[in-house]
């Protein structure tokens, strides 16, 4: 089924209608999205393509999953498009984001927060460990460790099990590649500090977890920081994804239609040639 249409605000399309965006469809389709209305959904059987649908909006959700998102984010930025990045796992992916370094168009790539939060002030201590020499702790070198321990159900992350137990532990970039469907939280998290091979992340399979746990630890020459979110699940989606994770949207679509307000990460495309080199 597809809409092209628009009642006004920024015109939001919408890239998969699962369990995250079927609420955010049903959030823009009754106005609940303040400054943004609905002006065409994809679902995977829809005769609409992307030239139809890129032509009439200003900003693409997507929320259909990383194949998807590889096919459509260079599109949609060549096309001019933002395009919010539910699956930002693919973001690991240097020779994804080689393609949209080298791409010319002016889209932008928004990170939700999506399942966690508290981004702005990781960001603010990563990025302050940047400062020129001295500025920090006098000659000394200036390091930081951030950590992601993510537990989750068992089913969530493909294991069985009747204890808890560690099913991975590595860098933000690894986890993306080994757990593409639950690793978007790091990466979000890894981008917005000190980057995707530097962020370790641990996922424990709990089959006492009913709900999905997210404890973010950093620490740095300016202070120790914890965070720690106990999310719902959302229905239908077998645990992996935290109900919070389309609101994350909501709030971001609403600073963008609005200029400012919480949950912007924005990249424009050219920002990951920093990522562009071979890493180890
Ligand atoms: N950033 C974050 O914190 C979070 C990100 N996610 C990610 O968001 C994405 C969506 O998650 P869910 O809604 O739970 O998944 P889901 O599997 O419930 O929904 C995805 C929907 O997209 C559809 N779809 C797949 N390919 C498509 C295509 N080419 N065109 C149109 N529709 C297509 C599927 O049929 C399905 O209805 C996943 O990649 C997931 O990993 C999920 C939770 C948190
Ligand atoms: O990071 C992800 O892909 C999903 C996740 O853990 C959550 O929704 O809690």
């Amino acid at each position: 089924m597809s809409t092209i249409g628009m009642t006004g605000g920024l015109r939001v399309g919408l890239l998969g209608v699962g369990a995250l965006g079927g609420t955010i469809a049903d959030l823009l389709g009754a106005g609940h999205i303040a400054g943004c209305s609905p002006a065409g959904t994809i679902r995977s059987t829809t005769a609409l393509s992307p030239a139809d649908l890129l032509s009439g909006i200003d900003v693409l959700v997507e929320s259909a999953g990383a194949q998807a998102a590889r096919a459509w984010v260079p599109r949609a930025i060549a096309a001019g498009v933002d395009v919010v990045l539910c699956s930002c796992g693919v973001l690991a992916d240097l020779d994804f984001t080689r393609e949209l370094a080298d791409g010319d168009g002016t889209g932008r790539v928004l990170v939700p927060s999506g399942a966690i939060g508290g981004l702005d002030l990781f960001a603010a201590a990563g990025r302050a460990l940047s400062a020129p020499a001295g500025r920090l702790a006098g000659d000394r070198p200036v390091r930081a460790s951030v950590v992601l321990t993510t537990t989750k159900r068992p089913s969530a992350l493909g294991v069985e099990t009747d204890r808890p137990i560690e099913v991975f532990r590595g860098s933000a970039r690894s986890a993306a590649r080994e757990y593409p469907r639950t690793a978007n939280v790091a990466v979000a998290l890894a981008l917005a500090t000190i980057g995707l091979d530097e962020v370790t992340v641990v996922m424990v399979a709990d089959p006492a977890a009913a709900r999905t746990r997210h404890l973010v630890t950093m620490s740095s020459p300016l202070g120790e920081y914890e965070l720690g979110v106990t999310n719902a699940v959302a229905p239908g989606s077998g645990g992996r994804t935290s109900a919070v994770t389309p609101w994350s949207v909501v709030t971001l679509l609403e600073s963008l239609a609005a200029g400012h307000g919480a949950g912007l990460l924005v990249h424009p495309a050219n920002d990951f040639r920093h990522d562009t080199e071979d890493r180890t």
